[in-house]
């Protein structure tokens, strides 16, 4: 899963994650596909780092790298100082898609699935009691028992989002978790994500293509230029609301954004 121990590694001020450098090219039948090219981050622990970018621009190459799904061209993944080269429960991916969870298997036996599977329990009375704490801190209990195929969309990526949680996951890789869903259940999921976050602080890190998601979700921004994906910017969007309070600073950050994206020509990474 992870190579040798690093002892440089301390918990106290080092990266949970830092991505050094990382290129990722795809080899196709007669070229060469750059889909990152040197990109660099640190996330830290209980960030809630955004990966922001076009389409095409390797985020989700990117997010697949650090689930130890796809080596780096060249460059380092690395968690808590070990190097990444292949999956771990310690990574768990959240996806876009509505059909990530096990179809023949109830909302409650998916997370406990997991939990054993993950190796994070032994014994299936301990999953079922993870399981349902996790369902409730979602608002899923009265819905333990229902297959996936009787759930809305939100709904299955509530679960999604419970059993990602209750596998206790170094960092959490969310990938376009609420593309597909409706205008109003995206918002209302970012906020319970935002809810979540609170009580227990987990480290997050989330792709999106959306601007406005990325200042709501992210209290670290990190701008990708269009394909290959280049850092252009990294910003600090901690404590941004889109309430009417902080209604001018919100839109402030956007329009740099939207600048950074679609108007200005590639630059050197640039603080804020
Ligand atoms: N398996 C693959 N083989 C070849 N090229 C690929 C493969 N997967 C992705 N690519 C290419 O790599 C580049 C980055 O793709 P990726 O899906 O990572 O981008 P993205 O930013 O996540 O896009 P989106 O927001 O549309 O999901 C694109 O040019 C894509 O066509």
């Amino acid at each position: 899963m992870l190579d040798s121990f690093n002892p440089s590694y301390n918990p106290a001020c080092s990266p949970i994650l830092r991505v050094e450098n990382v290129t990722i090219r795809y080899q196709t039948d007669d070229h060469h596909v750059t889909a990152t090219d040197r990109v660099s981050f640190d996330v830290f622990e209980s960030d809630r780092f955004v990966l922001l970018g076009p389409s095409g621009c390797g985020k989700s190459t990117l997010l697949k790298s650090i689930g130890g799904y796809i080596p780096p061209t060249a460059g380092d993944v690395r968690l808590k100082g070990k190097k990444v080269t292949e999956p771990g429960p310690d990574r768990v991916l959240v996806f876009q898609e509505f059909d990530q969870l096990l179809p023949w298997k109830t909302v409650r036996q998916n997370v406990i699935f997991a939990l054993i599977n993950g190796g994070r329990c032994k014994t299936e009375k301990e999953a079922d009691s993870i399981a349902l704490h996790y369902l409730d801190k979602v608002k899923l209990s009265k819905f333990k028992d229902n297959y996936p195929h009787t759930l809305s969309g939100g709904m299955k990526q509530r679960v999604a989002i419970a059993r990602g949680l209750a596998m206790k996951p170094s960092i959490l890789l969310m990938d376009e978790p609420f593309a597909a869903l409706d205008a109003l259940t995206r918002l209302q999921m970012q906020d319970e994500l935002l809810e979540l976050w609170e009580e227990t602080k987990f480290t997050l890190l989330f792709v999106t293509h959306s601007i406005e998601e990325a200042i709501v979700v992210g209290s670290r921004i990190l701008v990708l230029s269009p394909h290959p994906g280049q850092v252009r910017a990294e910003l600090n969007s901690h404590k941004m609301t889109r309430g009417e309070a902080g209604a001018s600073e919100f839109s402030a950050l956007h329009d740099r954004i939207y600048e950074m994206l679609f108007v200005e020509k590639p630059t050197a990474r640039a603080g804020a």
